[in-house]
């Protein structure tokens, strides 16, 4: 406890950690070596990991816990985790947790040794927290009992798919799409992964009506997001599809288009951790389809999947290459895995290929470079659309969002200083903000318009303005420090003021954009919604107007509104689920474990128009293209021992 509460005091451990030893220690006392590494995996999991790999804890525990934190690795420290860990041998470890009353271990059968469920689980050398492990535990077993259970498709399926997709197949290489749409519709759980445009929403909806049409009695479908951002751009996004492909293939039903966030899906309930829809009460729809999966954490997944009934399809689309998810787990990117190399068994070969007249073989398991995750039971259910039709082969946003997803660290900063939509500054902080809020200025410009005083002008007016602000977004790689959001937004708020664009001498003033901070059920805005302060000259006060996800304006008052911040900045992690014609991103000019170059993808991935990278130095490009998010995880190794043991 001495050496947690030290290591809390140098800010290396949260206090969360460092109380949650003491709360176990208060039940039952445990080894000094197995309360270090309970407060090692609260640690890791407040970082996003699900679980401790002992191994790697003693190859290298400096750097798997990033202890010290990386801004102070100048400073030389005694008692680090490497230091620390060198005193006990892994075996002895191992027993130390087998022996604990904090400890369930499961063996290699996946039953657990003890009949109550301890705080801590060990299994195969993965300590987690029991609550993740029973998550992991979920999930695995629905998406096994899901892919045990192959759809055959009606006899007209290949007519269907012929109307949907007509001569897209050249022979030469697959169309992807169209074996997407097959391969899901053959499916009880489907992955539909892409980067950026390259028609994952175009091919649900074909797969929807395929699906609909093929069905003796109409579906209910639902379609949903984690954010309510994301839930209301993928909204915007089928609405324009939907009537093409029903003129392709003429439903009975018609096809949705209403899109709610996940946790309007399963029903949340405030107040309680529990959702309305589970095992026991599933949720009523025969087809799930949830977009932007990428970020959607391992307790989500594990609600998600407990709440739909046996025969309910579900299909996740997203990119894999993205940032993981806020909270704990990398589910998508972890279900991905080989997702490029295809690793199709000869079942899923022979399903296939009826539908491509390009060959399959090169994406066999059998072809998949050795060394690379061939033939997973998650290749079977998981399709990689590879074209995109947003960004033509000139644009730059779209060849540096490839560069940087390869790793291809000398292309990426080419790109960077010569492409047509993207360019690179290397300003100083105090420059960065002047920068934004000049780019800011024609939003504010447009702010100081006044609309006449009824509902129509003043409707007309705020839609204008919030659609103004969706033109240029600040992003930052951080969220505290001088090249953080928090000091950003202040930097940048002071440059509005000396320009004369704002009265920002009180907290609320009009043109102030606000983020919401978390989902307010009352309010019905959610986590990550953007609105403007704004005057009413009707009510002749200060509102704030947000856009609802039923489409709605909905102006509030600013004392209601107790999560927001001013969004000048935003971390590149909330702006997952958005687009903005012109996007920024701003790094610092420190190494920092952040920078990653799922970060950086991500960023880049936001812009629809103009990519804008503001970096001082090509050193801290280069680290971040290098450096990868890693997520300990046991999820995939959790589906393969699974199938071990089938
Ligand atoms: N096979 C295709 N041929 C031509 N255009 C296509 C094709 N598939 C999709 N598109 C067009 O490309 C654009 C992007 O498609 P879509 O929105 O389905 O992609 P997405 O992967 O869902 O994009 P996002 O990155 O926004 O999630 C749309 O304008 C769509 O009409």
């Amino acid at each position: 406890m001495a050496l947690l509460q030290r290591w809390q005091q140098r800010e290396w451990l949260r206090a969360l950690d460092v109380a949650f030893v003491r709360s176990l220690n208060g039940i039952a006392p445990a080894a000094p070596v197995v309360q270090l590494l309970a407060a090692l995996v609260s640690h890791q999991y407040g970082r996003g990991h699900t679980c401790l790999h002992l191994s790697q804890l003693w190859q290298d525990a400096d750097s798997l816990l990033s202890l010290p934190p990386e801004n102070q690795f100048a400073e030389r420290f005694s008692e680090r985790p490497n230091d620390v860990m060198s005193q006990y041998s892994l075996a002895e470890c191992i027993e130390a947790l087998s022996q604990s009353d904090w400890v369930t271990t499961v063996d290699s059968r996946g039953h657990p040794q003890l009949a109550q469920a301890a705080p801590l689980t060990l299994v195969n050398q993965r300590l987690y927290l029991t609550r993740l492990y029973q998550a992991e535990q979920q999930v695995v077993t629905a998406i096994r009992q899901r892919l045990q259970q192959p759809i055959k498709l009606p006899p007209a399926a290949p007519q269907w798919l012929a109307a949907l997709f007509g001569d897209s197949d050249d022979g030469q290489s697959p169309d992807w799409q169209r074996l997407a749409c097959a391969l899901a519709a053959q499916r009880q759980f489907a992955i539909i992964t892409g980067g950026p445009g390259t028609g994952k929403t175009t091919t649900v909806v074909k797969l929807l009506a395929l699906l609909q049409r093929a069905a003796s009695s109409p579906l209910t479908i639902k379609l949903a997001a984690p954010t309510g951002k994301a839930a209301a751009r993928l909204s915007e996004s089928l609405s324009s599809k939907v009537a093409e492909v029903s003129a392709m293939l003429p439903q009975a039903q018609p096809l949705p288009e209403q899109v709610t966030t996940l946790h309007q899906l399963l029903g949340v309930q405030p107040l309680r951790r529990r959702f309305r829809y589970h095992q026991q009460r599933p949720l009523p729809a025969d087809v799930v389809v949830v977009d932007e999966a990428s970020m959607i954490d391992l307790e989500m997944m594990s609600a998600l999947l407990n709440a739909l009934p046996a025969h309910c399809r579900l299909i996740l689309l997203g990119d894999k290459d993205q940032l993981a998810s806020v909270e704990a787990g990398s589910v998508l990117g972890d279900l991905c895995e080989g997702a490029a190399a295809g690793g199709y068994d000869a079942n899923t070969i022979a399903q296939l290929q009826p539908y491509s007249a390009a060959s399959l073989t090169p994406f066999a398991e059998t072809n998949t470079a050795v060394g690379s995750a061939a033939g997973l039971p998650t290749n079977q259910c998981t399709v990689m659309l590879r074209d995109s039709y947003r960004f033509s082969a000139e644009s730059g946003i779209g060849q540096l969002a490839q560069a940087v997803n390869q790793g291809a660290t000398m292309d990426a900063l080419g790109i960077l200083k010569y492409g047509t939509d993207v360019s690179w500054q290397q300003p100083s902080l105090t420059h960065v903000a002047d920068w934004a809020a000049a780019a800011y200025q024609t939003f504010f410009e447009a702010a100081r318009s006044k609309p006449d005083n009824d509902e129509t002008s003043l409707e007309r007016w705020a839609r204008g303005l919030l659609q103004h602000y969706t033109q240029f977004q600040l992003l930052a790689a951080l969220r505290r420090g001088d090249w953080g959001v928090e000091h950003l937004n202040q930097l940048i708020r002071n440059s509005l003021q000396r320009r004369g664009l704002i009265d920002g001498r009180h907290q609320w003033y009009h043109g102030r954009p606000v983020m919401m901070q978390r989902n307010n059920y009352q309010l019905r805005l959610m986590n990550g919604d953007i609105g403007l302060c704004l005057w009413h000259p009707g009510m002749a006060q200060l509102r704030v107007v947000f856009a609802g996800a039923d489409g709605r304006l909905r102006w509030l008052s600013p004392s209601r509104l107790s999560d927001v911040e001013t969004v000048y900045a935003m971390t590149v992690h909330k702006s997952q689920g958005s687009e903005f014609n012109h996007c920024a991103l701003v790094l610092p000019p420190q190494s920092n474990p952040v920078l990653t170059r799922e970060l950086l993808y991500t960023g880049i991935t936001r812009a629809k128009q103009h990519f804008t990278l503001l970096s001082a130095k090509r050193s801290i490009v280069a680290q971040t293209i290098e450096q990868r998010t890693l997520r300990s995880s046991g999820l995939l190794a959790a589906l393969n021992e699974a199938q071990e043991n089938f």
